[in-house]
């Protein structure tokens, strides 16, 4: 796979981009009355309006001809086929295989992973539906009303993101808690609000060697057991879920309570797996099935729709154009529906963790930007937050507006007012305010002179500022799930264009190691001199300032 500077498309979008910076998107919506029509897509529920890029029909033709010579369409069947794309861990990369709802058979190693994807599917139904009639019981009998989730990561963010945007599929009488820092406060607050004889500890670790994640398990164990004083009482009240058995006895938890899952699974594409075991907990397995659902009609429209159809792989190419030709360093992630609060953190590990990198598949430092910083807060908080710097400061920031068409709490003109906002903040990014019209709006208010002509500037929007909107009927499960997978495809194809590996990441490993080193230090008598003058001085400062008490 050659680098994707020297394909042919790159540098014909090197010449487009020349000859069509200096375009304003009002001009391209003036000259072209179809542009809406042009540049949008539905797919089921779901409306992706595209056209307040800027782009123009040659850039988007040249943009579908770039995934064409990255070779994406093979690169698709190698996914879903089972090729072990994950090269540097050796692994296959199957999430798609999770919610595989057509049963078709994928295979690793030559062995189908159906039959052991469905065999789990079929334990968390068993489990997930006797905590919630109530037939599973706690050590006194009485019935679980708290789920506590500790994990951390991919272990963390989906289940914590999809509970949160499903709230309202959730089950009365049973809350859902995550703990996932090591601060001690995460799981001690947590903890205050909890009886041990009511609540589930579910320890999700992909490898169950987490720092975070076990020390956690053990605080919540020794809570546990202060009350409980029994070791056999464990059994009812913590379950596993993670690729390693052996540190899941280690740990004291049964592995007939534990809930497996594959090393073909990425942590930050996990959720679809036994991972999810806390939203099915929540919402149900049949919901949590709906939203499998969705993830796979979504995987179905990537596999086979064609490119300039294919919304994963639209998002994906204006990404690529922004990131890579404007320069654009991130990407806001905006969601107009508060239960999507955290789908902004929960996309940072997905896009950061995958494409946050530097040397590609052929083990070349690459010499072109690859993922984008992704961040962003629901609207209308957003609005009156940083909205100011993407209007009129001096960076470019693409971003995705998100709305469902009907709200799960339609009180008075929320709603309306709502989506009145995001349609008018795309829109003002979009058009901007010319000086002739500030000026105008400047006169009718009163103002003339060196008055009007010194705050003339400050009025100006210049707009041109490029935008997705993405409108769904409702947040269901189904349609979530979608909308995850959604995502994951667009990371996965700007991953092939950049030519990197978006399944493993080594550059978490390397503060670890450091602080593997540094933990007997805090704890030993003496000063430290082993490192930098600046990590000597913190950690000496920290020893002194701790031993006065
Ligand atoms: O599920 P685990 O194994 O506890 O890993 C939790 C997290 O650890 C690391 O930060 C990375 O490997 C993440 O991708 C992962 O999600």
């Amino acid at each position: 796979m050659p680098s994707p500077t020297s394909l042919p498309s790159w540098k014909a979008l090197e010449s487009n981009y020349s000859s069509i910076s200096g375009i304003h998107l009002r001009e391209l919506f003036a000259q072209d009355p179809d542009r809406f029509n042009k540049f949008s897509v539905q797919f089921q529920d779901l409306l992706l309006d595209f056209s307040k890029n800027r782009i123009t029909s040659e850039t988007f033709a040249l943009l579908l001809k770039l995934a064409e010579e990255a070779d994406l369409k093979s690169w698709i069947e190698k996914m879903f086929s089972g090729e072990k794309i994950n090269e540097t861990e050796g692994r296959a990369v199957l999430h798609v295989a999770l919610r595989n709802r057509a049963d078709r058979p994928i295979f690793v190693d030559g062995k189908d992973v159906m039959p052991e994807v469905n065999r789990v599917l079929a334990q968390m139904r068993d489990f997930t539906e006797s905590v919630r009639n109530g037939e599973w019981k706690g050590y006194t009998g009485k019935t679980i009303t708290d789920v506590v989730n500790i994990g951390i990561g991919g272990s963390d963010l989906g289940p914590y993101m999809v509970t949160e945007a499903l709230k309202p599929y959730g089950k009365p009488g049973l809350s859902v808690h995550f703990v996932s820092n090591v601060d001690g406060t995460h799981i001690a607050e947590t903890l205050k609000k909890l009886q041990p004889e009511t609540t589930l500890f579910v320890i999700a670790s992909k490898t169950f060697t987490t720092q975070e994640t076990i020390t956690n398990a053990i605080t919540a164990k020794n809570w546990f057991l202060e009350t409980a004083k029994d070791n056999a009482a464990i059994a009812k009240h913590f379950v596993a879920i993670s690729t390693n058995a052996k540190a899941v006895s280690a740990f004291g938890i049964d592995t007939k309570n534990m809930f497996e899952f594959w090393d073909w699974v990425g942590g930050r594409y996990s959720l679809w797996s036994a991972i999810g075991l806390s939203i099915a907990l929540f919402i149900g397995i049949d919901g949590f099935e709906a939203l499998l659902t969705g993830a796979h009609e979504m995987d179905e429209h990537f596999r086979q729709t064609p490119f300039e159809k294919n919304i994963p792989v639209i998002l994906a190419l204006l990404g690529v154009w922004y990131n890579n030709f404007f320069g654009a360093e991130s990407h806001a992630v905006l969601p107009y529906d508060q239960y999507l609060h955290r789908l902004p953190a929960y996309l940072q590990q997905g896009d950061m963790e995958s494409n946050g990198k530097s040397v590609s598949r052929a083990n070349q430092k690459v010499d072109y930007a690859t993922g984008p910083i992704i961040w962003g807060e629901p609207g209308t908080n957003g609005q009156h937050a940083f909205y100011q710097l993407i209007h009129q400061g001096t960076k470019l920031i693409p971003a995705d507006f998100l709305a469902p068409i009907h709200s799960q709490n339609p009180i008075g003109e929320h709603h309306p007012i709502l989506l009145s906002n995001f349609f008018a903040q795309t829109e003002a990014l979009m058009k901007g305010k010319t000086p002739a019209e500030a000026r105008l709006e400047l006169e009718k208010s009163g103002l003339a002179g060196d008055a009007l002509e010194a705050l003339l500037p400050h009025k100006v929007f210049e707009g041109n500022k490029p935008t997705n909107s993405i409108l769904f009927e409702r947040l269901s499960p189904k349609t979530l799930g979608a909308l995850i997978a959604m995502y994951e495809h667009k990371i996965f194809v700007q991953g092939v264009i950049w030519n990197v590996n978006s399944y493993d990441q080594w550059g978490v490993e390397l503060g670890k190691q450091l602080a593997k080193v540094i933990l007997p230090e805090l704890k030993s008598e003496g000063e430290v001199a082993a490192h930098d003058a600046s990590t000597n001085g913190l950690i000496n400062f920290y020893k002194q300032v701790k031993a006065k008490g």
